[in-house]
């Protein structure tokens, strides 16, 4: 019997979760893996025993100050009680335990985790490291990622924080010359840091050599108080993460040593002579993880909401199907399907390149390690791409789930807008998704140069398709394959097509005079096209290469039911593009289509099993719609008798304001 299933629970639900043709733990076991699986429950129980990690109220009620106050507090509890509940040098238990504690919505530590210390790893030389890691390990600081101003965030060439560096006392001078060149954004950067990574223009013997690391000091260490020369605060309340004090921050003339600049790559000698890095991308290193990590964040939000959305769905009944024969659970309307399932089959292929692409990113900074930075460009080019779509596709999904919970899903409740707002987010930040498709974009036309000029570069499992002949026409058909050999062949062949296409246009746009920018700039809409079918087929492939390593005969079955979701729902996504050549028939797309349907009346039994197995906690949804028992409703009135509104039967101010005007518009009445 499923783990799930407990006594007390809405009977609509456990009925869901009898349904399921295969076994809820041993999917879970395949989709976390059997250790992981394992740790995640004992670091949830970890985090059950020790009840100083509720929160006093829902956080939806608190103010922002409250809110961040709530957060520190638990930030400092989590870092207490790491060593004993996880295994501090596994990511994966770190991020798990750190959610479970902390929730998504922020904490005064996520940038000095996420960007800072990588920053410190792969950035300061071995003195540098000795000196700030084990501090930064050991919490004797917090130390931020400060690179975007209120003028520049995309362009980073045009940052206007200068570093001059004065031989004389061996010195940078920190300084912020215009309002423009405030720091604006960074986490955590308004209250709780003292330390950041700060990005500035270096300047040495009158030149300037672009955009560098510096490790700064921002704040006293016992007192707290903002350095001399040094303006530092909170942006303000934001579309959501409201419990990160994303700040500001400015210098005046601020004057730090010389090894405060990252030094592993680039270096300023004593006199002032500059020593150039043997790629001169390889202090973005910190953005790169981030954009890598994206892909894994978005699965779990996707999941998160799909699990809510789910659940919720099996418990609402709302209308009849057959009339007469009584309300159905609205999972049964096949509308409901079409919006959910989808979002289920895209969290699961978000998670399987998710887990590639950070696997391709701690290799290649081993390799940068060992000298050989060659993988550095496929890097960027596939994360930055992977980073637009999954973040973009994501935030769609969620907003489908929350449309299919109705009125509920509005709430903050659901749990939605709490998953939403922080999600959306990362169509943002660490590089704004147009442009990070326009980098992968780069990458593309490098290639299509490479196929027109039939000079192929060395073979690259992410790439090579593209100088593959494949089909001329379409092959989908009516009969099934399990390696959906025809549909990978049709993304293959509409990201051959959109990439040579746009190369040819921007070829032929430079040989009618313009520029190789302004032909860019013409062409940048179908440059983003190319990379999303470059993306589609990524995802897809490695999709399918997962699921045929599945053993499993019964687990395998659902992956299959998932992935022949996910392969022709994308196929309908991009049907124009398929059928614009003539690549694809109208009677092709017909087949795909039915195939979206067959694969949604698979997927329906299996549903409430299916979000089980993400072994996603009541803790981490947040989520009253959402909840393992199903108890919905009983549970909203008690959500709702909470809100800081019903402290009182009459609010305060009544008799001031509508009080008044009602009874002087009566009074009024009876003249
Ligand atoms: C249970 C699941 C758990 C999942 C794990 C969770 C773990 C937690 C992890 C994450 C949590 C998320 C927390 C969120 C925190 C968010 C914090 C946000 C931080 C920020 O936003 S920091 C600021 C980010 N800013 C940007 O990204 C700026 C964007 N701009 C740029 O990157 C660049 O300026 C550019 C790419 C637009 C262009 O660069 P530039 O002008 O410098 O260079 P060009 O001359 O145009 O290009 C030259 C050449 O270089 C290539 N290039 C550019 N960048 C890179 C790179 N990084 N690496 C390699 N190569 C690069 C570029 O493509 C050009 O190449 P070619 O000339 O074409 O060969
Ligand atoms: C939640 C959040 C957290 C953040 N955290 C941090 C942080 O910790 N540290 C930090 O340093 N920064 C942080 N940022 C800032 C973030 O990295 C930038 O906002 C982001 O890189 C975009 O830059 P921008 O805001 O200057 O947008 P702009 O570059 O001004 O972009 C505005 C619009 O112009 C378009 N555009 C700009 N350039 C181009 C181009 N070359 N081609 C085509 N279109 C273009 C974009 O598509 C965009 O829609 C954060 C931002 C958010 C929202």
């Amino acid at each position: 019997m499923s783990r799930y299933i407990r006594e007390g629970d809405n009977p609509d639900l456990t009925e869901e979760r009898r349904k399921a043709s295969f076994d809820t733990e041993a999917m879970a076991e395949l989709f976390w893996g059997a250790r992981n699986l394992m740790r995640r429950r004992e670091i949830a129980n970890y985090v059950e025993q020790h009840r100083e990690f509720d929160d006093p109220q829902p956080t939806a009620f608190m103010t922002r100050e409250e809110l961040i106050e709530n957060a520190t507090r638990k930030a400092v509890l989590t870092m207490e009680h790491a060593e004993k509940a996880i295994d501090i040098t596994r990511d994966e238990e770190s991020h798990y335990f750190n959610a479970l504690t902390m929730g998504i919505d922020g904490n005064p530590f996520g940038l000095h985790l996420v960007m800072a210390i990588p920053t410190i790893m792969n950035n300061a030389d071995e003195g540098q490291q000795d000196e700030w890691l084990p501090k930064a390990l050991n919490r004797e600081f917090i130390a931020t990622y400060a690179q975007t101003e209120m003028g520049h965030g995309t362009n980073l060439k045009k940052l206007e924080t200068t570093a001059t560096y004065d031989p004389k006392t061996q010195e940078f001078i920190l300084h912020s010359p215009t309002i423009t060149s405030t720091k604006w954004w960074p986490g955590n950067l308004g209250k709780s840091s003292n330390y950041s990574v700060v990005m500035a223009q270096l300047y040495s013997q009158g030149k300037c050599y672009g955009a560098h690391p510096f490790f700064v000091q921002l704040r006293d260490l016992r007192t707290h108080k903002p350095l001399p020369g040094i303006t530092v605060g909170d942006i303000g309340p934001k579309f959501g993460i409201n419990t990160n004090d994303n700040g500001f921050l400015r210098f005046d003339q601020v004057r730090i040593p010389r090894r405060s600049m990252f030094m592993k790559h680039a270096k300023i000698l004593p006199d002032g002579t500059y020593v150039p890095p043997s790629h001169s991308k390889l202090n973005y290193s910190a953005m790169v993880y981030v954009r890598a990590a994206v892909v894994s964040l978005m699965a779990s939000h996707l999941l998160a909401c799909s699990t809510i959305a789910v659940r919720y769905s099996c418990i609402r009944r709302q209308g009849e199907i057959t009339p007469g024969t009584g309300e159905v659970k609205v999972l049964d309307y096949q509308t409901q399907q079409y919006r959910i399932f989808p979002q289920i089959a895209r969290g699961v292929a978000f998670r399987l390149s998710g887990n590639y692409i950070i696997q391709l990113y701690r290799q290649t900074m081993t390799d940068i390690k060992n000298g050989d930075i060659s993988a550095v460009p496929d890097l960027h080019a596939i994360s930055c791409g992977l980073k637009a779509v999954t973040s973009y596709q994501g935030a769609l999904g969620l907003e489908q789930c929350r449309m299919a919970c109705g009125g509920h899903g509005y709430l903050q409740a659901s749990g939605f807008p709490l998953q939403y707002t922080v999600a959306i987010g990362a169509c943002t930040y660490e590089g704004e998704n147009m442009v990070m498709l326009l980098q992968t974009a780069r990458h593309l036309i490098k290639m299509a140069k490479a196929i027109r000029s039939g000079r192929p570069p060395k073979p690259n499992k992410v790439i090579d398709y593209l100088f593959k002949k494949g089909p001329t026409k379409c092959l989908i058909d009516q009969t099934y394959d399990p390696n959906y050999q025809s549909v990978l062949e049709a993304f293959e062949h509409l990201s051959r097509r959109v990439t040579l296409e746009v190369y040819d246009r921007l070829v032929q746009l430079q040989q009618q005079g313009r520029s190789y920018e302004l032909a860019w700039n013409e062409c940048a809409v179908d440059l983003c096209k190319a990379t999303r079918a470059h993306v589609r087929t990524f995802l897809a492939k490695t999709f399918v290469e997962e699921v045929n390593k599945i053993a499993d005969i019964s687990l395998k079955s659902v992956f299959q039911d998932l992935l022949q979701l996910y392969l022709f729902y994308e196929v309908t996504e991009c049907a124009a593009g398929l059928l614009e050549d003539g690549f694809m028939s109208g009677q092709q797309l017909t087949y795909a289509k039915k195939n979206v349907y067959d694969a949604l009346a698979k997927i329906r039994p299996n549903a409430a099993a299916i979000v089980d197995s993400f072994d996603i906690s009541d803790r981490e949804l947040q989520s009253v719609l959402g909840r393992r028992d199903g108890n919905v409703y009983e549970n909203l009135l008690k959500w709702a008798q909470m809100s800081p509104l019903n402290k009182h039967d009459v609010l305060p101010f009544h008799h001031k304001y509508l009080g008044k005007m009602m009874d002087e518009a009566r009074q009024k009445s009876k003249l």
